[in-house]
């Protein structure tokens, strides 16, 4: 479900405006950040300038200049990454994916000359930085003459942030082509390999559709059909191929999903091609809704919330032993049975497409975001642990933190603050407290592993599974689901 279906619970407003964009073309804006004595962050590109609007204050600006900076890398990385040609799809993603997602970041925004514009007549010195009053060091804008007249060097700055702002808004935009969207691979080539991967039956011949539509996602709809074979209800997600940028990558991530099997994951059962350009996934089918369902309409104990999160690691252990990060893990993401079963689905799946409001939008979901994914500091597999534990939040408080912000506030905060307020702190047993400790350490290495907390004690005091069966009735009761 991921992020789409998140901003559809509560959509921040900027996140909607839709023009389709591709890749930068003519990147050239230079970045160079310094701090006023105002504590303002100037040298911004205006279109930075006015995402910060109205989103971070003046006085965070001053408090945590670099925080901020950092953010507006990440979010306007993300954004420009998920538009783009290159691989963006979020796939199976492992710690090299990771290290190359970095490595890529830093190019994008750290590379001066990478970055440099044709026109600029700004110097090239970037070895000139400015000491913040927290002691960071940010780079320098380029000099700006000093006169005596102030009014010359205001004129001089503003031409000088004009230039940033034409630069950043000149960037020319253009849709990828056809074949940077398929990476070079023919038609004829793709059909070849789909063909080796999918099952080329007729899924007609497997499974007879119901009429029951379970929803929609950002690829496609989702339905629920029936084996022939065994009568058993099955999930199909169809997606629309002709709206994905990246089918290849598709394909990699069904052969990879076929090797996944664990009864804590939706798991993959087949896959076909239909009406040429359509692809059928074919899932286990849970009848329970998504967690969120659950977290919004009801009240779990702490012994509920305890077997949610027992099911829950042992899926991610399942994944990290695989050298597998999720990167997603949510309550949206969390698909429950009427008996009680507990999946995490989402964790290979992520259609990138073509032309809708996604493509403006960052890759991941920022409220369930650890911070170091900002800062880029030991970016590993504890991102999952650090989600699960805003999954507990959203178990106890019925959201997220910073829900109602909107994303680069979102990400400020998650990031300036580290570990969230949770209103509901004082009512938590001592174990619980410990647990979601254990969960949200702002230092990696002092967070948990998926392993060690399916050890801790709070998880001795989880309830049975079909406990869960009344919270999701009357969740479905109250949104009308039955
Ligand atoms: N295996 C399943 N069993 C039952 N319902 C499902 C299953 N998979 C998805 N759904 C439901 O179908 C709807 C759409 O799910 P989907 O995973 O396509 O959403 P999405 O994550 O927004 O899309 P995408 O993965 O393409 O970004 C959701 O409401 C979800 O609860």
């Amino acid at each position: 479900m991921s992020f789409y279906n998140m901003f559809k619970r509560k959509k921040p407003r900027e996140e909607t405006t839709a023009a389709i964009i591709g890749n930068p073309t003519n990147v050239n804006h230079d970045i160079h950040v310094t701090v006023t004595s105002d504590g303002i962050l100037e040298g911004l590109p205006s279109s930075w300038v006015r995402q910060i609007g109205t989103q971070i204050t003046k006085a965070e600006q001053h408090e945590n200049p670099e925080v901020v900076k950092k953010v507006l890398q990440y979010y306007n990385y993300s954004v420009k990454k998920h538009a783009g040609p290159t691989p963006d799809i979020k796939h199976i993603y492992t710690q090299k994916d990771i290290d190359e997602e970095s490595k890529q970041m830093d190019l994008y925004m750290q590379s001066k000359d990478a970055h440099k514009s044709k026109d600029s007549n700004l110097s090239d010195d970037s070895s000139k930085s400015v000491e913040c009053d927290n002691g960071t060091s940010l780079p320098s804008i380029d000099p700006v003459e000093i006169e005596d007249n102030n009014l010359v060097q205001t004129k001089k700055l503003a031409q000088t942030i004009d230039n940033l702002t034409i630069e950043a808004d000149e960037i020319e935009y253009r849709r990828p082509s056809l074949d940077e969207r398929k990476f070079g691979i023919t038609d004829e080539e793709y059909m070849s390999e789909i063909k080796k991967i999918c099952n080329p039956g007729n899924p007609y011949d497997y499974y007879e559709r119901t009429l029951k539509d379970l929803g929609s996602g950002a690829s496609g709809m989702v339905f629920a059909a029936t084996d022939k074979a065994t009568g058993e209800l099955v999930a199909i997600k169809d997606i629309d191929m002709t709206k994905q940028s990246k089918k290849e990558l598709l394909l990699s991530e069904i052969k990879i999903m076929k090797n996944f099997r664990h009864k804590n994951l939706v798991n993959f059962l087949d896959a076909f091609v239909i009406d040429y350009d359509h692809l059928w996934v074919v899932m286990e089918l849970l009848d329970g809704g998504p967690l969120t369902d659950v977290v919004t309409e009801t009240i779990m104990k702490e012994g509920q919330i305890a077997a949610v999160c027992y099911e829950v690691l042992q899926a991610v252990s399942y994944l990290h032993n695989r050298g597998t990060i999720h990167r997603d893990i949510k309550s949206d993401n969390v698909l429950l049975g009427m008996d009680g079963t507990v999946k995490v689905t989402d964790f290979g799946f992520c259609a990138n497409v073509i032309g809708n409001e996604q493509r403006e939008t960052m890759v991941g979901t920022p409220y369930w975001m650890a911070p170091e994914v900002v800062t880029r500091q030991k970016y590993g597999k504890k991102v999952d642990i650090w989600s699960l534990g805003i999954m507990i939040v959203e178990m106890l408080e019925g959201e997220p933190p910073y829900l109602k912000e909107p994303p680069i506030r979102a990400l400020y905060l998650i990031t300036a603050n580290g570990r969230p307020n949770i209103p509901r702190w004082d009512n938590c047993s001592p174990k619980l407290k410990s647990f979601i400790d254990a969960c949200l350490q702002v230092d990696v290495d002092q967070r948990a592993t998926a392993d060690e907390l399916l050890e801790h004690e709070f998880l001795q005091e989880r309830m049975e599974l079909r406990s869960l069966t009344p919270l999701i009735r009357a969740a479905k009761r109250i949104l009308h689901k039955t």
